[in-house]
């Protein structure tokens, strides 16, 4: 388990997330990004290896796909909000496609 962000963390290593992509979901202590692929194929295969990850870190997103598109919503339920584990996933997300 981890702790939610703190005000520095956020400032940190929040903000650069918020410049690649990544946005607060109104209303919630949570980021959101949609990824865009080519076809179908190349999204499944994203979420499969997003999914090790998630699995192996046991830290799960919130996701929908619809052919070549993955939206994205990170948060961490048991503390209500984002935590680190929200930045280190979205990272790794992103380090997966980059
Ligand atoms: C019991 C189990 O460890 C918890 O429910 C984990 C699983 N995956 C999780 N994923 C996310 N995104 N937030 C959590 O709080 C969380 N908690």
């Amino acid at each position: 388990m981890s702790d939610k962000l703190s005000d520095t963390a956020r400032k940190t290593t929040l903000e650069p997330l918020l410049e690649n992509g990544w946005s607060m979901v109104e209303g919630r202590d949570a980021i959101h990004k949609e990824f865009k692929f080519g076809d179908f194929t190349e999204a499944f295969g994203f979420m499969t290896r997003a999914a090790i990850w998630a699995e192996k870190w046991n830290h799960h997103p919130e996701w929908f796909n619809v052919y070549n598109k993955v939206q994205i919503t990170l948060t961490t339920h048991d503390v209500d909000g984002l935590s680190s584990l929200d930045v280190k996933l979205a990272r790794k997300f992103d380090g997966l496609v980059g």
